[in-house]
């Protein structure tokens, strides 16, 4: 399977802060959604992949392309989301795309035309007067009329409304109908990532926790609840993070078929969600410190 975008060992340092020896590899023709919670490297990894940073050390290619040779080219074939206001707000849509259609190679007014219908923009109205969600709509509206073959988007569903949210993952998934398309978008809400990602990387504190499909994750991970008498020390360790109270232990392991083995049916064993993983896994890095 061919991938579009490849992070090996790469190293990134911040005071305070640092992205350590992250590799990761985005499947072409899939949508990846790109998990963790606030601060942990999501924006760094992301702007890093479109080269508005550069790693300390490590590589970072596209494309199987490299940015020193291939810069260009790399950016005609992405479009890109971010989660800020980057289009100039004194302007209109319609002067906006102006501007940016100049900058693409394949820039197609039809496709430009057809996302402002879909999604009811004004095209004269000055950019500042858009609402959140229209802003979001009028970036999209941009990212997808070069035809570009790698969607990057950074929080494209953070603050905006359940309807309009749904409506967005709709028009992601028709996307995907398309056939060669990759996505790949940093989120919080990973509710969201059940209706539409396929491969989830999930990063914390700066590192690679895993990436794997969304299949992969239910069969094994899950949630074990059981009485406090079934822990001891070396059973622990395997678990990726231990909740305890005076009525029991719920523990997240990786390995659920370890749990059976080891449990049999002295527990209960759920279905963990998205967020339940994210949750333990902060935790679990706060207990094995
Ligand atoms: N240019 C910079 N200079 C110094 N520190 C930075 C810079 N950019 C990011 N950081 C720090 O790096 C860390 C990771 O930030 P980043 O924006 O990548 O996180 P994130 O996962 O996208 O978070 P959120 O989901 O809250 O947006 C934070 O501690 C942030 O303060």
């Amino acid at each position: 399977m061919e991938n579009i975008i490849e992070l090996k060992n790469v190293h990134k340092s911040f005071k305070g802060f640092d992205i350590k020896n992250f590799s990761i590899a985005v499947k072409k023709g899939f949508v990846t959604g790109f998990i963790g919670g606030n601060g942990v490297g999501k924006s760094t990894t992301i702007k890093m992949i479109m080269n508005l940073l550069q790693p300390d050390s490590g590589t970072v290619s596209v494309f199987g392309l490299n940015y020193k040779e291939h810069e260009k080219e790399i950016k005609q074939r992405i479009g890109f989301v971010y989660d800020e206001n980057i289009l100039y707000d004194h302007l209109s849509l319609n002067q906006m795309k102006d501007i940016v259609k100049h900058a693409y190679e394949n820039w197609d007014d039809h496709l430009f035309n057809h996302y402002v219908e879909l999604f009811d923009l004004p095209l004269k109205k000055k950019i500042k007067t858009f609402s959140k969600g229209m802003m979001m709509k009028a970036s999209l509206t941009m990212a997808l009329s070069h035809h570009a073959e790698l969607i990057i988007m950074d929080e494209p569903t953070s603050g905006l409304d359940p309807i309009f949210r749904r409506e967005l993952l709709e028009i992601l998934h028709q996307l995907m109908q398309d056939g060669d398309k990759t996505i790949f978008f940093s989120t919080h809400i990973t509710t969201d990532l059940d209706m539409i990602a396929d491969y989830i990387t999930f990063i914390h504190n700066g590192e690679h926790i895993f990436t794997k499909d969304l299949i992969e994750i239910e069969e094994e991970y899950a949630i074990v609840k059981g009485g406090l008498e079934l822990l001891d020390r070396e059973i622990e360790q395997e678990f990726l993070a231990v909740r305890k109270s005076n009525y029991g232990f719920e523990a997240l392991t990786a390995n659920k078929g370890r749990a059976e083995e080891v449990f049999g049916d002295m527990v209960i064993m759920e279905k963990p969600t998205l967020e339940d993983i994210m949750y333990y896994t902060k935790k679990g890095a706060e207990q094995h410190v």
